[in-house]
């Protein structure tokens, strides 16, 4: 189903379409001339929005000529969002199903922490303003009598939106659907929410599936999850706990499988076995297979604080400074890997897959064959990672299969000796054949968490196209080399 409600981040307005919320298909965006902020792939999708955007529109001018500085000429996505929330509940009054729906919401305003508290009414003073109002008594007109049930409405937004993503998972905005608000949150979900993007009219997307990615009993409850389940349990936790005040008590918060591949090092007697990351609380550690102990447990806590702080550095300059932002995941990933952190170990995963999206940022025409060598191997560690945390076919798991088998497929650009069996990624034909094998088990994942119905969505569709691709140029690789050992047969042995 379409999301009741959409608005977009601001940094994706140019790049995304505000009604069906897809790139650009013939040519770039159009924008509103009026208000110069929201764009649109055509005039279909602009007239589809145009019940939502007429306020919107003059609202946006009016912000714009408020706004202390050019950066801040736009509403965030949150005011945006619940500024189309207030328009709709006046438009359809109160005795709509979405007005009805919107009332049935979980609002967590009684046991709010004071530092929510405040963030809420600091965004109730930005929407009082964005929607024309001078104070929350004049809200009247969208069924708001009182601060306290602006407040409420802000509760019930933050603890009930959902991030709206691309078909590759990039979060690009927020959303409002109630039917899904029902869904309780697990670290260890059954199921997925996902935008595939293969709707067959364009402008009933963004569609909203929600897919079991295991199987799901009758009177089983039905949990997605609200964080990102491959952080470690306090990460998760504290994250729950600030946007959705409740403190998690899921089954795997409750009993964390032992060593949790997001917290696990290699055994120090190299036994292919894992030992959880020391803490401050917990020094002596033994590899679960062998039981070896790990004796450098300063220089691991070490290494992981050290590593952490590259991580929240290297996020902060990832647009500003990408270059800097490269340079510190360079230099930090093999002091991680050979402190014997494991692929799935935070901050490691997530330090690999912040260096791949910088070079993959960094790609020009000019490619060289060692960017994306190194972009390659940065994949596949990223993917060997998830794959070790998520379930077989969870969506993140599939996309990021899908994108190191891209990668192979990208023609070499000054291919290297084929025999050399050392070499990681190969070249030539064996890099062909790994691209394929990539594939196919990507799109193998990518039904699951994308939906067979659906195809696998849009990545599920050109990780199809891209098969097909390769076994052509494998089919003439084969005949290749059938052709020359028939004629070498028809020259005889050699002399
Ligand atoms: C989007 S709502 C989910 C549906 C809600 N439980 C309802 O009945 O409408 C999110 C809120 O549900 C509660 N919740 C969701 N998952 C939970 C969990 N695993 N443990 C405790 N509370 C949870 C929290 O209060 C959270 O802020």
């Amino acid at each position: 189903m379409r999301p009741r409600v959409i608005a977009l981040t601001t940094s994706a307005l140019a790049s995304f379409c505000s009604h069906c919320s897809g790139p650009p298909q013939h040519g770039a965006l159009k924008r509103c001339t009026r208000c110069r902020a929201i764009w649109y792939c055509d005039a279909e999708c602009q007239n589809k929005d145009w019940a939502y955007h007429k306020t919107e529109c003059e609202a946006l001018q009016r912000w714009a000529t408020m706004a202390p500085s050019p950066e801040l000429s736009v509403p965030s996505d949150a005011i945006r969002c619940l500024g189309r929330v207030l328009w709709d509940r006046q438009k359809k009054g109160p005795e709509s199903e979405f007005v009805k729906e919107w009332n049935m919401l979980q609002s967590n305003k009684v046991a709010l922490q004071t530092s929510a508290l405040e963030a809420y009414t600091h965004l109730a003073h930005s929407v009082v303003r964005y929607v024309g109002a001078t104070s929350p008594a004049e809200l009247m007109p969208f069924g708001i009598s009182s601060a306290g049930q602006l407040v409420d409405l802000i509760s019930k937004f933050t603890t009930n939106t959902f991030t709206l993503t691309s078909p590759s998972l990039d979060p690009i905005g927020v959303c409002v659907a109630p039917t899904f608000a029902l869904l309780n949150h697990s670290c260890d979900p059954n199921a997925v929410l996902v935008f595939p993007r293969c709707a067959e009219v364009k402008t009933q997307e963004p569609r909203m599936n929600l897919i079991a990615i295991r199987p799901i009993g009758v009177d089983e409850e039905i949990f997605i999850s609200y964080v990102d389940t491959t952080l470690p349990g306090e990460s998760r936790r504290s994250a729950l706990q600030e946007t959705y005040n409740f403190q998690c008590e899921c089954a795997m918060c409750r009993e964390p499988v032992h060593p949790d591949p997001r917290q696990s090092i290699w055994c120090p007697k190299a036994c292919g076995g894992t030992c959880p990351v020391p803490s401050s609380e917990v020094d002596l550690v033994r590899c679960a297979r062998c039981r070896a102990i790990v004796s450098s447990v300063d220089s691991v806590l070490d290494v992981v604080r050290i590593g952490q702080e590259a991580l929240d550095k290297a996020n902060t300059l990832q647009f500003r400074d990408p270059e800097k932002s490269i340079k510190l995941t360079s230099n930090m990933l093999p002091i991680l890997i050979s402190s014997g952190l494991t692929p799935s170990c935070h901050p490691l995963l997530a330090l690999t897959r912040l260096h791949q999206e910088l070079l993959m940022a960094s790609f020009t025409p000019d490619l060289t064959q060692d960017i994306l060598d190194k972009t390659i191997q940065a994949s596949t560690n990223y993917s060997t990672g998830v794959s070790s945390i998520l379930t077989y076919g969870h969506p993140v798991r599939a996309a990021a299969l899908a994108e190191l088998g891209k990668l192979l497929a990208v023609d070499e650009i000054t291919p290297q000796d084929p025999s050399a069996t050392d070499r990681y990624p190969p070249s030539g034909p064996k890099r062909l054949r790994l691209a394929y094998e990539t594939l196919v088990r990507a799109r193998e994942e990518l039904l699951i968490g994308f939906g067979k119905v659906n195809q696998g969505g849009s990545i599920g569709k050109e990780v199809r196209e891209a098969i097909v691709r390769l076994e052509k140029e494998l089919g003439v690789w084969t005949q290749g080399i059938r052709n020359a050992l028939h004629d070498q047969r028809l020259a005889g042995p050699s002399k």
